[in-house]
C-alpha cells in the first residue's frame, strides 16, 4: 500500500506544481505554453486523485482556488503596517513644485518610478514561507476585511510563490473592461442592476460572501509594493516591481524609470493620450522616488508620503 501511495503523492505534486506553472503563464504572463485542454485533463486527473485521497490536497492546490462554504460575514483585519494614501495633483505645476520640495529636501536630483493608478480596490495580500495566508481589503488604512476566499479565486494571484519568502504584497486588483462590459450585458438579459463602472463591478465582486460568485467575475491583479521594504533585496522601487515579478505576481508592465520631471510628464502626456486603449482603465499615474533610502528620508505626513505624487487624469468622457 506504502509504495502505491509515494508513486501517487509524488505524482500530486507534479500535477500541483505544473498546474499552478500553466496557470502563471495564462493569467500573469499572457503567454500559455499548451492549449486549455492540456490544462483540463491535467487538472481532471489531480480532482480524481484528491477525491481518492484527501489527505494529498493542499492549499496551493489549483483545486482549492474556490472555496465551498459561504460566509456569514467578513472578519476584521488589523494591518501591522498601514496602507498609506496618496496625495492628488491635477496639473503640471504641482508635479513641478513636488520635484522642487523633493530636491529641496534631499539636496540633490532624483530619480522618479512612474506607475500608472489602476482604477480597481486596494489589497493586500500577506504570504508566510511563499504560501499565501491571509488577503484583505485596504479599508481605512489601518483595518480592512479578511477577503482571504475571494482573493484565492483570482488567478493572477499565485497560491505559492516562486520562493518561499514571507512578505505583505500590496497592490490593486481589477477588473478587465471586457469583463465589466460583458458581466453588465449579462445583467441587463437577467434584469439585474448593472455596475456603473469597473472599479465598483471590481469592489462588489470582492465583498461576495460567496466565492463561487467571485471566482466568475475574472477579477486580475496588479501588485505595486510590499508592506515592509526591508523584505525585499531590492533598495528602489523599480527593482522592487521586478523582483515581485520574479516571484510570480502580476505587476504592470507600463513602469517607468525617469530622471527627470520633464520625463515623468512625458509619461503623464503620453498615457492620458493611452489610457482609452489599454484593456484595464486607470485614474492617473503614480511617480514615487525611486531609491528606497531616500523616500525614508523623506517620510510621511500624517496621511501620505513625501516622496510619492497621484498625478490624477481628467474623468474619461463618457464612452458613448
Ligand atoms: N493609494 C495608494 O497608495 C495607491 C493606489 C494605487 C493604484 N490605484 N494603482 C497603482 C498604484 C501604484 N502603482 O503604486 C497605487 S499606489
Amino acid at each position: 500500500m506504502k509504495v502505491v501511495e509515494q508513486s501517487i503523492v509524488k505524482r500530486a505534486k507534479e500535477l500541483r506544481n505544473q498546474l499552478n506553472q500553466y496557470s502563471y503563464e495564462y493569467y500573469v504572463k499572457d503567454d500559455p505554453s499548451v492549449e486549455d485542454f492540456v490544462y483540463d485533463s491535467l487538472y481532471q486527473e489531480l480532482v480524481k486523485i484528491e477525491n481518492n485521497h484527501p489527505e494529498l490536497v493542499s492549499e496551493d492546490s489549483p483545486t482549492q482556488r474556490v472555496g465551498g462554504r459561504v460566509l456569514e460575514g467578513f472578519e476584521k483585519v488589523e494591518h501591522d503596517i498601514p496602507l498609506y494614501s496618496l496625495n492628488d495633483v491635477f496639473n503640471k505645476e504641482d508635479i513641478i513644485a513636488f520635484d522642487k520640495r523633493v530636491q529641496k529636501a534631499l539636496n540633490r536630483q532624483v530619480s522618479y518610478t512612474c506607475e500608472l493608478k489602476i482604477d480597481g480596490l486596494s489589497v493586500s495580500l500577506r504570504y508566510e514561507n511563499g504560501k499565501l495566508v491571509q488577503g484583505a481589503t485596504r479599508g481605512d488604512g489601518t483595518v480592512g476585511e479578511d477577503i482571504t476566499e475571494n482573493l484565492r479565486t483570482v488567478r493572477s494571484i499565485p497560491l505559492q510563490l516562486k520562493n518561499s519568502v514571507s512578505l505583505e504584497a500590496r497592490g490593486e486588483c481589477y477588473m478587465p473592461k471586457k469583463s465589466f462590459m460583458r458581466l453588465n450585458q449579462h445583467r441587463e438579459e437577467e434584469g439585474q442592476d448593472v455596475f456603473a463602472n469597473p472599479r465598483n463591478a471590481a469592489a462588489g465582486s470582492l465583498r461576495q460572501l460567496d466565492s463561487k460568485i467571485t471566482a466568475k467575475r475574472n477579477l486580475s491583479t496588479f501588485l505595486y509594493s510590499v508592506a515592509d521594504t526591508g523584505s525585499l533585496a531590492s533598495s528602489t522601487q523599480f527593482d522592487a516591481l521586478q523582483e515581485l515579478a520574479d516571484l510570480g505576481f502580476q505587476t504592470n508592465q507600463e513602469r517607468k524609470l525617469c530622471h527627470s520631471i520633464d520625463e515623468v510628464w512625458d509619461y503623464i502626456e503620453d498615457f492620458q493620450e493611452k489610457r482609452g486603449d489599454l484593456s484595464y482603465e486607470i485614474d492617473g499615474v503614480v511617480i514615487k522616488v525611486n531609491d528606497f533610502d531616500q523616500q525614508e528620508k523623506l517620510g510621511y505626513t500624517v496621511k501620505a508620503p513625501r516622496w510619492a505624487i497621484a498625478y490624477k487624469f481628467p474623468p474619461e468622457e463618457a464612452q458613448t
